[in-house]
Parts: structure tokens; C-alpha cells; sequence
């Protein structure tokens, strides 16, 4: 695997940048976080698997409050099995790895474990504002977001928006484009939160690092 070439330390060296940009403002938006070798390895995997037909309509709550809802959320993912890592998704799980450890030495947030799908989100597709906390059970603490699309415009719509508490009590949003390679680091239970009509496919990992081992 060719990509495991790159310089040793990518994107381990940025993890601490990571940690301290999420002590201090609760999110983060990175850039070429990945090497471009790696993305395309992603894709082309998360591709192989969505032929397969193996992706599945997403859902909202967990236990008895689990529900389909497409007029919510209307992408397809598919859960990565931790037991089962392709090799590939063994080199994300372990920069993951050290992300959660990273962010444990500068936050405190006592991450202990970590669960991630890949999501597919059809033309017309859309996930309406939220916070991924549940609020049946509060494992979610941190989620980690990863673009794999190679090109993006603005005008295939699809960005994330994000919400702000100004001091003023006014709220404000920002919009990310899913760039790929771009990863979006965010407090889980304090970050409304929306992905907005996609005008194409639009590819992503989604992860969250949680205060419990599952
Ligand atoms: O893909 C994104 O930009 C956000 C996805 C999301 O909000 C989620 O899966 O909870
Ligand atoms: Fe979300």
C-alpha cells in the first residue's frame, strides 16, 4: 500500500493542532488532512462496498427511540465492524487512534472508544439540523468527519452548516464544503448542526469517540 510512503508522521504531527483547536473553540475544520493517495484509497473502497449493495438507509436515536426517518436524514451508511478493519480502515482507526489520545492529553474528555460508518448521501439528499449526542444515552463525545468526494463545487450544495451561540445571543451558521480529504472535528453534544441538499453524491466517513468501550 502505496500511500503508507508518505512522510511517517502525517497526519499524526497535526493531531496536536487538532486537540488545541478543539480545547479552544470546541470544532475544527483541517485541510488536507489526508494524502490524496490515501482518499482515493477510501473511496474506492467505500465504491466497491456501495456496488455490493451493502449500505443501508441511516437512522436517528438509538435503542427504542432508533427510527428510519427520510423526511430527517435521507443518506445510506454502512458501519464499520472493529473486529473485521480492512487494512485500509486499520491506518484511519489508528490515526484515529492517536487523534482520541491527542485529545485526551489537552481536553480531558476521557475518550475511550471509537465507532465509524461510511455515509453516501444520494443527489437530493439532506440531514436536517441536530446534535449527534443522543439523548437516551450520552456516549457521543467527539465527532470526527472525513470527505473522500476528489472534487467538489460549491454549486452541488452539500455543505455542512454549522451553529454558533454569538455572545450577543444571536445566532450565527457557517457552511463547510466536503472537500475531500478535509476533516471536521466537533463536540458532539454542543454542535447544532446540518448537512444541507446535495446536488451529487457526496462521500464521507463519519466517527465519534466515546466515554465508554462498547
Ligand atoms: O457529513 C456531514 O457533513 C455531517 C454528517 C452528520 O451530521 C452525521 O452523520 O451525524
Ligand atoms: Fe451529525
Amino acid at each position: 500500500m502505496d500511500y503508507l510512503d508518505m512522510d511517517a508522521d502525517f497526519p499524526y504531527a497535526q493531531n496536536e493542532r487538532v486537540a488545541e483547536a478543539l480545547y479552544q473553540n470546541g470544532w475544527v475544520v483541517i485541510d488536507n488532512y489526508v494524502p490524496a493517495k490515501f482518499r482515493e484509497a477510501l473511496l474506492k473502497e467505500q465504491q466497491e462496498l456501495l456496488d455490493k449493495g451493502q449500505f443501508r438507509h441511516a437512522g436517528i436515536g438509538k435503542g427504542e427511540s432508533f427510527a428510519i426517518k427520510p423526511e430527517i436524514r435521507s443518506d445510506k451508511v454502512l458501519w464499520m465492524d472493529k473486529e473485521q478493519l480492512t487494512p485500509l480502515q486499520e491506518v484511519y482507526w489508528k490515526m484515529m487512534d492517536d487523534l482520541k489520545r491527542k485529545i485526551n492529553q489537552r481536553c480531558f474528555l476521557g475518550l475511550r472508544s471509537f465507532e465509524s460508518h461510511f455515509a453516501m448521501y444520494p443527489p437530493g439528499s439532506f440531514y436536517l439540523r441536530h446534535l449527534d449526542q443522543f439523548q437516551s444515552v450520552k456516549y457521543r463525545i467527539v465527532t470526527v468527519i472525513l470527505y473522500l468526494n476528489e472534487h467538489w463545487e460549491e454549486a452541488a450544495g452539500g455543505a455542512l452548516r454549522m451553529y454558533f451561540n454569538g455572545e450577543d445571543g444571536i445566532e450565527t451558521f457557517r457552511d463547510f464544503y466536503p472537500f475531500g480529504s478535509r476533516l471536521v472535528v466537533f463536540l458532539s453534544a454542543e454542535m447544532a448542526h446540518e448537512v444541507l441538499p446535495t446536488h451529487k453524491e457526496r462521500i464521507s466517513i463519519t466517527g465519534w469517540f466515546r466515554d465508554d468501550e462498547y
